[in-house]
């Protein structure tokens, strides 16, 4: 990808705190004008990575550009928005003043973009933060984050505390602003079975790197499942097997690789986005415990 083509560029970043190494030479591109959905087991770095490129912490070695600048501990880089996982809001504001306070911090502001995705929310304009649930939280937050028109919008865990219609009509609301401003959005969640509703692109994060990497079509046809009691090696080829279902009578096994002919005693399915995610994310708890 060129330097427009991609909106968030990590390469060769190294993260540790103390002896623990975060991130190993990670290396990944974030495409412009998509919706990249960051998904790892807890603990795998995705808060870290957001952190990293937003300057909040630096890295120990490597390259990390957005939108064309380097983060630095300066402040948050002109274009960028980002949602903390704990959603931050100052608790004594009502939701009116926290827009207002948006208009008067931001040199960018939409004001009647923001205010209406919070009325679409149905959240009141005179409801302190405090009393607001997460969810809603999560709504005023989302629209003071899309209220600056940000190019890159980094977003930690936002579905998290969302009820099914609220994540629909977050889902919405991000599929609107990129199709009309062609914002690049990269969100971390753990809702695998939502992912294809919201994104369009997957990074998978794994022993500290891009495990997967790419559009979600394309990743989910570069796996396949195989089912059957037999040993999966003779039929793999050279794919690799990257997570097994033990069943009564016969397993199930998601394998990266090109999926192979017919074979007598197996059965060879499509494989699904969960199939993809949760297998990948298996295997990473399997190293890990
Ligand atoms: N400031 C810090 N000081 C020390 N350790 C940290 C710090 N920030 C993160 N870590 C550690 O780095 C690792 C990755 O944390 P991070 O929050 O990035 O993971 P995550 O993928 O976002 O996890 P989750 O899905 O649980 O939110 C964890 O082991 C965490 O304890």
């Amino acid at each position: 990808m060129t330097a427009q083509e991609s909106a968030l560029t990590m390469q060769d970043v190294d993260k540790r705190f103390g002896k623990k190494k975060v991130l190993d030479a990670c290396t990944f591109e974030v495409a412009t004008g998509s919706i990249t959905a960051l998904v790892g087991v807890n603990g795998a770095g995705k808060s870290t990575l957001m952190s990293l490129a937003v300057g909040l912490t630096m890295p120990d070695h490597g390259s990390i550009s957005v939108l064309g600048s380097t983060p630095d501990q300066d402040g948050i880089c002109p274009g960028l928005s980002y949602l903390a996982q704990h959603k931050p809001l100052y608790p004594k504001f009502t939701v009116a003043e926290l827009l207002r306070f948006g208009a008067y911090t931001n040199d960018e502001w939409d004001a009647k973009y923001a205010l209406d995705l919070v009325g679409r929310a149905g959240i009141s304009l005179d409801a302190k933060a405090k009393t607001l649930s997460p969810g809603q939280r999560t709504r005023v937050a989302l629209a003071l984050a899309l209220g600056r028109r940000p190019q890159l919008l980094l977003l930690d865990e936002p579905l998290a505390d969302l009820d099914p219609v609220a994540r629909r009509s977050v889902a919405t609301t991000l599929l609107e602003d990129v199709a009309e401003y062609g914002t690049t959005v990269l969100l971390s969640s753990h809702i695998v079975s939502e992912l294809a509703d919201v994104s369009d692109r997957l990074l998978l994060l794994g022993g500290g790197n891009a495990r997967l990497s790419g559009p979600l079509d394309e990743l989910i046809a570069a796996h396949y499942v195989l089912i059957g009691d037999g040993d999966p090696s003779d039929v793999v080829g050279a794919g690799a097997v990257i997570h097994t279902d033990k069943g009564m009578r016969s397993n199930s096994h998601v394998v990266e690789g090109v999926r192979p002919s017919p074979r007598a005693g197996w059965v060879i399915d499509d494989a699904t986005l969960d199939d993809v995610v949760l297998g990948h994310l298996s295997a990473e708890t399997m190293v890990a415990a």
